[in-house]
C-alpha cells in the first residue's frame, strides 16, 4: 500500500512519548509479566521504557518488517519466539492497518499486546493502547526526526 493514504502528520516528541509510555504503565501497574517481547524496531524504545517502569529485566524480540518508510510491503519475519506468549507483555510502538499485529498475534496468541498509539483499523488487534490517532495520519516518531532551524513567519511570508 502506498503513502498516498496519509494526509496529515501527528508529531510525537521524546518528552511526549516518554509521558505517554509512563501513562500506559500506570494502567498496567498491577500486572505481573514474565517478560517483554518487543516487536522490532519500533517496539524497542517503548519496551525499554516500560521495562524500567515495571522493573522487567527479561526482554525478547520478534523481528519483523512491513514498511519501507511510508510504503507498506509484504511482511518479512526474521525472528520469532519459542512460546505462545502466556504471561508475557508484547510491545509495539503503534498499530496502523493491523497487518503486523495480526501476524505477531498468531505467533503469540496468549501475550498481552500493547501499543502506545493505535489507528482505528488496527485497534481491535491489541489488548491495550494509550492514544488513538486518525487512520489518515502518519505518526512521526522522535527517532525519525531532527531539530532544525525554522524561518521567522514574516520572512516565510515574503517568499
Ligand atoms: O499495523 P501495520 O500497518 O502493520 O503497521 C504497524 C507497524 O509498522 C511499523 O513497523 P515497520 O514495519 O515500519 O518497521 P520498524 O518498526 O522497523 O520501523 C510499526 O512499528 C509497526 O510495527
Ligand atoms: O513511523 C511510523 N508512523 C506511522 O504512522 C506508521 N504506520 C505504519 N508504520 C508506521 N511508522
Ligand atoms: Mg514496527
Amino acid at each position: 500500500m502506498s503513502s498516498d493514504r496519509y494526509h496529515q502528520h501527528f508529531f510525537v516528541s521524546w518528552d511526549q512519548l516518554h509521558r505517554d509510555v509512563r501513562t500506559l504503565c500506570h494502567q498496567m501497574i498491577e500486572r505481573d509479566f514474565k517478560g517483554i517481547v518487543a516487536i522490532t524496531r519500533g517496539g524497542l524504545i517503548p519496551a525499554a521504557l516500560i521495562a524500567r517502569e515495571l522493573n522487567i529485566r527479561l526482554i525478547d524480540t520478534v523481528c519483523i518488517k512491513s514498511y519501507d518508510h511510508m510504503d507498506q510491503g509484504g511482511l518479512d519475519i526474521m525472528k520469532g519466539v519459542d512460546h505462545d506468549g502466556e504471561g508475557w507483555l508484547l510491545v509495539d510502538d503503534l498499530v496502523d492497518t493491523g497487518k503486523t499485529a495480526r501476524a505477531v498475534r498468531k505467533m503469540l496468541p496468549n501475550a498481552h499486546f500493547v501499543t502506545i498509539y493505535a489507528k482505528p483499523d488496527g485497534r481491535p488487534m491489541v489488548d491495550q493502547y494509550l492514544t488513538e490517532v486518525a487512520q489518515q495520519c502518519w505518526i512521526q516518531f522522535p527517532w525519525d526526526m531532527g531539530v532544525a532551524y525554522v524561518e521567522p513567519l514574516v520572512d516565510q511570508m515574503k517568499r
